[in-house]
């Protein structure tokens, strides 16, 4: 029996890691963790039968505690919480699909108490990627990704090519406005940017894929995965979603992921490598396949995407000043505070006031998030 804990569990990624584990029926679940969606909790409590639950409200942790008190299972808060959630000593991997770099604690202490991670949680690592990935190399832990575009780069290296790796070609859907220019951006609603044409998804996600800052987010995520500098990432849209990405040898090969849109794929692959399994769902029919086609991406209009190769390029605590500046924007437009093309305004104006600290340490990370958000409180 394998065991995993999970951080993130009642969000998309958490849900459909918890379908594959109801489908694999050899992995025991002994932690979840939860923001406040505290009913689907208690159900997945009920049914996966973990020792130990955190809700990070201590007032909706109470009310669960009391719902739940016919079970055998401890029921904690906060960012304590949390972290008790990622070093729960009977697990084995630890999947981080917690949205946004609220996930940076509780990963570090995941990591020293010896747990694989099987990373979602991409804002971790473009934050403290340069924290994380010695850390695991330190502890002797890997880091698999969930990402769909990392999990597809992970497989197509997969023989030990590393070192022949010329670059990585990372696909990009586009998202919903792909081919729009500025004006007609001018009053997307948070409806139409939650559209996405080819992933179902949490609502964070979805508006970044919707800005491409998502595979800003990616573009940093894959050089600290893989161990390459941004000028070797090039980004590709492939509208369809069905090449989930591509290596490209110093021989010219390129070696490619492709598959229907479906997350179970890199989920499973995390939680079972080296090894494959059946997975139940769609497969590609070739005969019936219409078209796989390509473009370049639009860095203009979607300039988040060039502020992340900034950012990545920069380094130091750069990209964590891009990191959270857009959560805090994609926030702010998901509340109807600010407008859609204020989201690439805010991250921009953020990165040009920043002094950047090079090689910051978690604190420093956590102080910058802090000053970016009062940054933004005051002028936005
Ligand atoms: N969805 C996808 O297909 C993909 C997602 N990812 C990445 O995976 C991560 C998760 O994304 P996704 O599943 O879409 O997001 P969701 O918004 O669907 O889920 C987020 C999860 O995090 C929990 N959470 C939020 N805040 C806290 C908190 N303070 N304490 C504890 N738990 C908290 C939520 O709990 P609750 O709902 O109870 O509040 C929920 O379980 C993100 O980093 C995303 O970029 C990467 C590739 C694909
Ligand atoms: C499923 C997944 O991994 C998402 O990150 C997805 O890639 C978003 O799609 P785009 O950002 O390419 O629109
Ligand atoms: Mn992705």
């Amino acid at each position: 029996m394998k065991k995993i804990a999970i951080l993130g569990s009642t969000g998309s990624i958490g849900t459909q890691t918890l379908e594959v584990v109801r489908e694999n029926r050899d992995i025991e679940v002994t932690a979840l963790a939860a923001g406040s969606n505290i009913g689907l909790l208690e159900a997945q409590i009920r049914k996966f039968h973990p020792v130990l639950a955190a809700v990070w409200d201590e007032a909706k942790a109470k009310e669960l505690r009391e719902n739940v008190k016919d079970l055998d299972v401890k029921v904690v808060s906060g960012m304590d919480g949390l972290i008790e959630v990622a070093v729960q000593q009977d697990a084995e991997i630890l999947v981080t699909a917690i949205v946004g770099m609220i996930g940076i604690l509780p990963t570090i202490e995941g990591i020293k108490a010896g747990k694989d991670i099987a990373l979602a949680n991409k804002e971790t690592l473009v934050t403290a990627g340069h924290i994380i990935m010695p850390l695991a190399k330190e502890y002797g832990v890997s880091i698999l990704p969930v990402d769909s575009e990392h999990s597809a780069i992970f497989q197509s290296l997969q023989g030990g090519q590393h070192k022949a790796l010329h670059k990585i070609l990372l696909t990009a859907s586009g998202g919903p406005f792909r081919g729009k220019k500025r004006e007609e951006l001018l009053n997307i609603q948070v409806e139409d940017a939650l559209k996405h044409p080819n992933w179902e998804m949490g609502r964070k996600i979805t508006i970044d894929s919707s800005t491409m800052v998502n595979k800003g987010l990616e573009v940093i995520e894959a050089k600290w995965l893989f161990d390459v500098s941004v000028d070797q990432i090039q980004v590709v849209v492939q509208p369809q979603s069905i090449i989930h990405s591509m290596v490209e040898y110093v021989d010219g090969a390129v070696i490619a992921q492709l598959g229907t849109p479906d997350m179970k794929l890199p989920i499973q692959y995390a939680l079972y490598y080296p090894k494959r399994r059946y997975l139940p769902g769609d497969r590609l029919d070739f005969e019936t396949l219409s078209q796989i086609t390509f473009e370049r991406p639009d860095m203009e209009t979607f300039y988040g995407l060039k502020l992340a190769y900034e950012a990545g390029k920069t380094g130091g605590s750069l990209p964590t000043v891009f990191n959270a500046a857009n959560e805090r924007a994609v926030a702010m437009f998901l509340n109807r505070e600010i407008g859609y093309l204020q989201i690439p305004e805010i991250i921009a104006g953020c990165m040009e006031m920043h002094k950047v600290i090079a090689d910051p340490t978690v604190e420093e990370i956590l102080q910058t998030e802090q000053e970016t958000y009062e940054y933004i409180k005051n002028r936005w």
